[in-house]
């Protein structure tokens, strides 16, 4: 498995991550999972802070599940200046196919919204088959998928900016 040994938040050194001082970010956080989204949160949010940015220009919003991390995005650029948004959601496969219709409805949402505002809509969120694959995606063995989503809202925050202007 190509994840077996691997760590997934090891993606990158300090000097390679700019600076998020001058950004502002949008944080939409699923409560379904809620002890796996808010370690996702937890890990955004401090890495957010760890390259730079300040705490008032971060805001934050929960949605009841995955399939309104859409609607929760599309709400905050619509409303808010922002320079990206992250989406959080931890979806876990239970008994039936409702697994494969939110996940492929959340992963395109995002992307719709991304495009239609121009703006990074990042997409943070866990699909697991399990909940020990969540747990070890969400500050466990494999990494922290918060983390990760907050260094790339924060990379393609800086690409954004340098392309505009
Ligand atoms: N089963 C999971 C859900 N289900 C709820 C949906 O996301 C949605 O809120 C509902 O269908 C109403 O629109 N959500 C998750 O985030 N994770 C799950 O495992
Ligand atoms: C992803 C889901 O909606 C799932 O957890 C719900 O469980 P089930 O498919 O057994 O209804």
């Amino acid at each position: 498995m190509a994840t077996q040994l691997k760590n997934l938040s090891d993606f990158s050194t300090a000097s390679e991550i700019p600076s998020a001082v001058n950004y502002s970010f949008g944080i939409v956080v699923a409560e379904w999972n809620a002890e796996i989204t808010n370690a996702l949160y937890q890990g955004a949010y401090d890495s957010l802070i760890k390259y730079g940015a300040k705490p008032e220009n971060i805001h934050s919003y929960p949605v009841p599940g995955s399939f309104e991390l859409t609607s929760g995005a599309e709400l905050l650029l619509k409303n808010k200046e922002l320079d990206a948004v992250i989406t959080l959601g931890c979806v876990i496969q239970g008994e039936t196919r409702h697994f494969d219709f939110i996940c492929a409805a959340v992963a395109n949402g995002v992307s719709n919204v991304a495009i239609k505002y121009s703006k990074p809509v990042i997409f943070g969120v866990l699909t697991t088959d399990n909940q020990q694959q969540a747990i070890d995606r969400a500050g466990g063995k494999h990494g922290n998928k918060g983390d990760e989503a907050a260094v790339t809202a924060i990379k393609m925050a800086k690409l954004n900016e340098t392309l505009i202007g």
